[in-house]
């Protein structure tokens, strides 16, 4: 069994009245791409935040690598790519990335920064300032930061969106490369083809992890093909259960 390098337990989430997460209990094992999905507004981000250190629970425990968040060290081995894009507009695309490199205290930079621009599709436009970029240009420069270094763990919040399906596909295979090397992925997705390429997906739904298991098994679980079939049935039951009650 692979250790678990993110342990949530009992996680209650509080936003003045509103109770986002009752009860989450999730744990991520090492060397695996892990699936978060869940409606919109089920708090994935919530829980990423959390695991980051970036908000606080009401109730529960949440540790990376047997420690709890924030800690500057460990925040040194984790990317992380929020779902808005915290870029330098007035800076080009490969003096934002250096930066970023300089603030991880990259050895190798330059090599880095060419494999990863590539990895994203920027080589091209790495000497442009930010702010002539696209929205989806901006997406890939926030993913390509976040990628940057040896992290042994990646935390990506919605990374493609607005990205071209040809590219979303390389990106992929980079992310299964970084897994095969050990390193650890969490991902939420609205994308139901990227979460059938995940190793693992977590369900969110009403403030809960109601699944969590490779697709295949939740496919069966759930008696449908795809795993998009078994979000919308996740999603039917959990609905008809609450107008039961
Ligand atoms: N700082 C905050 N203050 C108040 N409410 C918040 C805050 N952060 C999140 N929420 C609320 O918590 C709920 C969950 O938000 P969250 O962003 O975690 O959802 P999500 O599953 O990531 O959604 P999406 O898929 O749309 O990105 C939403 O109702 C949101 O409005």
């Amino acid at each position: 069994m692979a250790n678990n390098v993110i342990l949530m337990r009992g996680i209650v989430k509080k936003f003045g009245q509103q109770t986002v997460l009752r009860q989450v209990d999730f744990q991520i094992p090492e060397g695996r791409i892990i699936g978060l999905i869940g409606p919109s507004g089920a708090g994935k981000s919530t829980i990423i935040k959390i695991i980051l250190g970036m908000e606080v629970p009401d109730k529960g425990s949440t540790t990376v690598f047997e420690q709890t968040m924030p800690n500057r060290k460990l925040l040194g081995r984790i990317g992380y790519m929020a779902q808005s894009d915290a870029l330098y507009e007035q800076l080009t695309g490969q003096e934002n990335l250096q930066f970023y490199a300089d603030m991880k205290a990259l050895r190798n930079s330059k090599q880095f920064i060419e494999h990863i621009a590539e990895v994203v599709d920027l080589t091209k436009d790495l000497d442009k300032r930010v702010s002539g970029y696209s929205g989806g240009m901006k997406r890939r420069l926030s993913l390509a930061i976040a990628m940057l270094g040896n992290n042994d763990i990646l935390i990506l919040d919605e990374p493609t969106v607005g990205v071209d399906p040809a590219l979303r596909r390389k990106i992929w295979q980079e992310l299964q490369n970084l897994r095969n090397q050990g390193k650890t992925i969490l991902v939420t997705t609205h994308v139901m083809d990227e979460a059938q390429l995940c190793d693992d997906v977590a369900l969110l739904l009403d403030g809960k992890i109601i699944a969590y298991d490779d697709p295949l098994s939740l496919e069966k679980i759930y008696q449908v093909n795809s795993i998009e079939e078994v979000f919308l049935k996740a999603e039917g039951l959990n609905n008809a259960n609450n107008s039961n009650r």
